[in-house]
């Protein structure tokens, strides 16, 4: 499909500023909050990327009225949520992960959720268990059917104490969202706590719930009767940040992001100062450049949060093709995010993947039969090809290595993955000086 392609014209370094704004993993688990409330809430800073409108149009389904303010405000009336039929909520199946989270919400509200299929991106098996038994701890009765998943939940939601196998942002989320409501208290072990979450809380908090974040992981939320709505600034998406940082250094280019926040990049930061990229940290943002010394190759493990996030290595990969020797990516998240290596390779790039658990410490999974290692020796020149992205992150990883390369590649599949979580990229790149077009 060429109106899903970007021509890229390579060789030309990165140089101006781009603005991030709210971060997409926290933006559609606000959304969904917002179902939660009897008053009316208030997203500011929402950036326009696909999933915000797939979360929009099922909110809608379920009688939530939503409208838009100025710059990026949302806003959402949920006092009269209603149940959708099957058919209208079957539109979204395999649209988006989001979908999970309204169990809680609508169980709430509703005594009854339907959820279809689940999408997102094909980095993993992505299984709901976790979801789906802390649900009916919680009271639900779950009936998996051809066409979704059916929840009832005839009497209100009870607390419950969980302890998750394995920090899951999504369960975690899971369970704040519909212990926030449930009678009594809920304790939650072994909790995510990335940032995205402690935005949630704050929202939830905002919103009129109790929640106390101890130390270790555990998560405790004492249920109450009835939530407001709330008025929130998300944080700005680390994610998109790290990934301009990255191109920039992949590109011998200087990049300022506006927005890039310092306290939930630190990770990213040690990094990427390892690896030989310089930065600046200023009041509004992040000044990213590759300082003209040769870059060095470096050993990371992706992890949960204070880790270095799985959402990262794709991009920084690229850099690292450029640096001298071997570097290690260990990938302990997801068993299967480094599709995108076989498009570098084919440019050029000389990176080897193993089922070993390379890097240091073991795979906390368990799950060892892939390839979740990637060993990475530079520095390799890249030449242009014909790319086709296979998931969001893996896309713009695709892009930058195309600017960073000799000649003219054509990346296919931009507008169907890399608009779930960079909004106007066509018009940021053309503002760092980059030589892409769209075909006639
Ligand atoms: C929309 C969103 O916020 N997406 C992010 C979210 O995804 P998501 O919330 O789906 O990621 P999780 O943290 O839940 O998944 C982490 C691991 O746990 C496993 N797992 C998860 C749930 C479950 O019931 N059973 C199970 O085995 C998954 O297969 C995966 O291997 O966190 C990931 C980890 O930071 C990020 O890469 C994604 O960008
Ligand atoms: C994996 C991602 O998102 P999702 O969970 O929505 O597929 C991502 O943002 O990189």
């Amino acid at each position: 499909m060429t109106e899903d392609m970007l021509v890229v014209h390579g060789g030309a370094p990165l140089r101006g500023e781009v603005q991030v704004r709210g971060a997409k993993n926290l933006i559609s688990k606000a959304m969904v909050a917002s179902v939660l409330g009897t008053g009316v809430s208030r997203l500011y800073d929402v950036p326009k990327i696909s999933d915000v409108g797939i979360i929009r149009g099922l909110l809608e389904l379920h009688g939530v009225r939503v409208s838009t303010g100025p710059e990026g405000e949302l806003v959402f009336d949920p006092s009269n949520v209603e149940r959708a039929s099957t058919d209208e909520i079957n539109v979204h199946a395999g649209s988006s992960r989001i979908p999970i989270l309204l169990c809680g919400p609508l169980l709430h509200r509703l005594g009854h959720a339907f959820i279809p299929d689940l999408g997102g991106c094909k980095i993993g098996d992505r299984p709901i268990d976790f979801h789906l038994e802390a649900l009916r701890q919680f009271g639900a009765t779950i009936d998996k059917t051809p066409d979704g998943l059916h929840l009832t939940a005839p009497e209100r939601l009870r607390g419950t104490k969980f302890e998750l196998p394995y920090p899951s942002v999504g369960a975690t989320e899971q369970v704040l969202l519909t212990a926030v409501l449930a009678e009594g208290i809920t304790e939650l072990r072994n909790a995510a706590v990335e940032p995205e979450i402690v935005d949630l809380i704050c929202i939830l908090q905002k919103m009129g719930a109790i929640i106390k974040v101890h130390t270790n992981r555990v998560i405790e939320i004492q249920g109450v009767e009835k939530l407001g709505g709330y008025n929130h600034r998300p944080i700005p998406d680390r994610i998109e940040a790290a990934s301009w940082a990255a191109a920039a250094l992949a590109t011998k280019g200087d990049v300022l992001v506006r927005g890039a926040n310092q306290v939930d990049m630190m990770t990213f930061l040690n990094t990427f100062r390892s690896v030989g990229g310089a930065f600046e940290v200023l009041d509004h943002g992040i000044r990213f450049w590759h300082p003209g010394d040769e870059l060095k190759a470096v050993a990371l493990e992706t992890d949960v949060h204070p880790g270095f996030m799985t959402d990262w290595q794709q991009p920084l990969v690229v850099a690292l093709s450029q640096a001298r020797g071997l570097s290690i990516v260990h990938e302990t998240v997801y068993e299967r995010r480094f599709g995108y290596t076989e498009a570098l390779n084919k440019m050029g790039a000389n990176i080897q993947l193993y089922r070993e658990c390379l890097g240091g410490t073991p795979c906390r999974w368990g799950r060892r039969n892939f390839l979740h290692s990637a060993v990475i020796a530079g520095p390799s020149k890249l030449y242009a090809a014909d790319l086709e992205i296979p998931d969001l992150r893996a896309g713009f990883s695709h892009v930058i290595a195309a600017l960073a390369a000799e000649g003219t590649s054509r990346v296919y599949g931009v507008d169907h993955y890399i608009v779930r979580g960079y909004e106007d990229f066509d018009g940021k790149l053309a503002a760092l000086g980059a030589r892409t077009e769209r075909p006639a």
